[in-house]
């Protein structure tokens, strides 16, 4: 029988289990994730965050974050089953609960998550799993990651030596010393460097759809 909708998309063996991103601030995960939301606009969902922080303008809840209060943050944390993973910076506190992911399962789209080394430390050792896919995404080498940081015109010289100390954080744990190293030796599933980006946005969506891709090899950092 003919497909009754010639935009159907085959989607592969994975597509179910949520998919989390990660890598280094300024190697591109936006960039490609706002590619893939694009050219799929209704197969992917963006989980988004609880926070304590304040709205900015133009900010909407529930789309941007969903903005909560601290106790009412506080009282899910010590629930144990609100939070998949949660973290606080300059006194705000951020988390991603099952419930966000879940809802986005239910309407039958692959949820996407993109979480920090704390983060993703914390889902490998809840006690309830996710099953995640771990996707990292790197740059081909430190300096480049400095020039995007810096080209992106988004921060001070502070704030980019800060996002910069993080990067090496994630470096030194996708390096595997940090621990969380799986049987196989790595950290995570797959790494996509991010180089050209049309050929990392092939990769990375090739994964986002659901299929088996052979992971690029880690490139070398002296981090
Ligand atoms: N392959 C690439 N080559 C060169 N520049 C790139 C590449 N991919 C992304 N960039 C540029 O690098 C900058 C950082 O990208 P982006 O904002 O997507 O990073 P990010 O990983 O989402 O960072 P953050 O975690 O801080 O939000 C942007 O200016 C983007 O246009």
């Amino acid at each position: 029988m003919a497909p009754t909708n010639t935009t159907e998309v085959e989607t592969g063996p994975q597509f179910h289990r949520p998919l989390l991103v990660s890598g280094p601030s300024g190697v591109g995960k936006s960039t490609l994730l706002k590619r893939l939301f694009a050219e799929y606009p209704d197969k992917f969902g963006f989980s988004v965050s609880h926070t304590t922080r304040s709205p900015r303008p133009g900010e909407v809840d529930g789309e941007h974050y969903h903005f909560i209060t601290k106790p009412t943050f506080l009282s899910h944390i010590d629930s144990g089953t609100f939070f998949i993973e949660h973290a606080s910076f300059s006194s705000n506190h951020y988390g991603t609960s099952f419930g966000t992911v879940k809802g986005i399962q239910d309407s039958g789209r692959r949820c996407i998550l993109d979480i920090e080394v704390q983060g993703i430390k914390q889902v490998k050792a809840h006690p309830i799993s996710l099953d995640p896919v771990y996707l990292f995404v790197s740059p081909p080498d430190v300096q480049s990651l400095k020039d995007r940081l810096t080209g992106r015109g988004t921060e001070t010289a502070e704030s980019a030596q800060k996002r910069l100390d993080m990067a090496i954080k994630e470096l030194r744990y996708a390096k595997g010393l940090d621990g969380d190293v799986k049987e196989d030796g790595r950290v995570h599933d797959v790494i996509v460097v991010n180089d050209k980006v049309e050929e990392a946005y092939e990769k990375l969506k090739r994964v986002a759809l659901g299929y088996h891709i052979e992971s690029d090899p880690l490139p070398h950092f002296d981090v």
